[in-house]
């Protein structure tokens, strides 16, 4: 087995750059001798400067349980500012798609509800951040990573993330919205055909969603992924409360946690979190400049 190793701020202190963060990561995993050829050896004695964060775009982190709405939202702020949207849960798609050698093994993990291993997801990881460099990326919002103590640390051990934004909505309508959810096999584009109406209880506010629903062209061509049924989310929902939840400590304990209620769905969440994040007035000059 491959092991993780725990790697030092001042080992790694590359890390301004995606090309420093991927290299990093890919050292971070001890690999077998026939591990993937796609994770380079790397020295960890590279010495560029680590970046102020504001002469670089912004690395945030968005945490939060499965069908909170983290893909939607971080896909947004993404658009909004002009830097990649990195998702782990699309990359083990891509992997499950592509019938490669792990597609087997992930398809198994992925279709209980479990989590993949670290040095899988890290292997991935390092991929993306390797062909976004290749592109001229800069700057990203990580959603689905980390999920464990293990993946936080090693990411707090090669970059600095400026921001973590923790989604929140209650367990109910969680379920309720992962059962809802539809892709289209043709475009790709993300639905929900979930109509949300909970009442209030024990002091919580009541809830409604409307559904976020396909243009007609789409409709004959709506699939559900195969891990969004119920069995397999209820497993999800747990492992997130006993594997990522300490992850949300591990940010609050370090300052950088933002706690963010979805107060509905995107008419009534997306303009407030623009203002809790300070990009109210960004997208108002984005939309006067087009
Ligand atoms: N950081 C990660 N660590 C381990 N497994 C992951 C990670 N990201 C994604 N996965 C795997 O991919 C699946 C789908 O991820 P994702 O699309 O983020 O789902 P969710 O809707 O549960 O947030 C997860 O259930 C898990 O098996």
């Amino acid at each position: 087995m491959a092991a993780l190793t725990r790697l030092s701020k001042p080992a790694c202190s590359a890390f301004s750059s995606i090309n420093g963060i991927r290299r990093c990561l890919a050292s971070a995993i001890a690999l077998e001798p026939n591990g993937p050829s796609y994770v380079p050896p790397f020295a960890l004695s590279s010495n560029l400067p680590r970046k102020d964060p504001k002469d670089r775009n912004v690395q945030w982190v968005f945490l939060g349980c499965p069908g909170v709405g983290k893909g939607t939202y971080a896909s947004r702020l993404c658009n909004l500012l002009g830097i990649p949207h990195i998702a782990t849960g699309d990359l083990v798609r891509e992997e499950l798609a592509s019938s490669g050698p792990l597609s087997q093994q992930l398809s198994e993990i992925v279709n209980k509800g479990k989590l993949v291993s670290d040095e899988i997801i890290i292997r991935l990881l390092s991929k993306r951040l390797e062909a976004g460099e290749a592109k001229g990326e800069s700057g990203f919002i990580l959603d689905g990573f980390p999920r464990t103590i293990k993946q936080a640390e090693i990411l707090e051990g090669v970059t600095d993330i400026d921001l973590v934004v923790n989604l929140k909505l209650r367990e109910d309508i969680l379920l309720e919205k992962c059962l809802g959810r539809r892709i289209c096999s043709q475009c790709g584009g993300n639905f929900n055909v979930a109509s949300i109406n909970v009442k209030g209880e024990n002091g919580k506010p009541g809830m409604s969603m409307a559904p976020l629903l396909p243009p007609p062209h789409c409709m004959s061509k709506l699939i559900t992924r195969s891990d969004d049924t119920e069995v397999v989310v209820k497993e999800r929902l747990r492992i997130y409360n006993e594997k990522s939840q300490p992850v949300e400590d591990f940010y609050r304990s370090r300052g950088k946690l933002l706690e963010f209620d979805l107060p509905g769905g995107i008419p009534e969440s997306w303009p407030k979190l623009l203002q809790v994040l300070s990009l109210d007035d960004y997208e108002e000059k984005q939309s006067a400049a087009a």
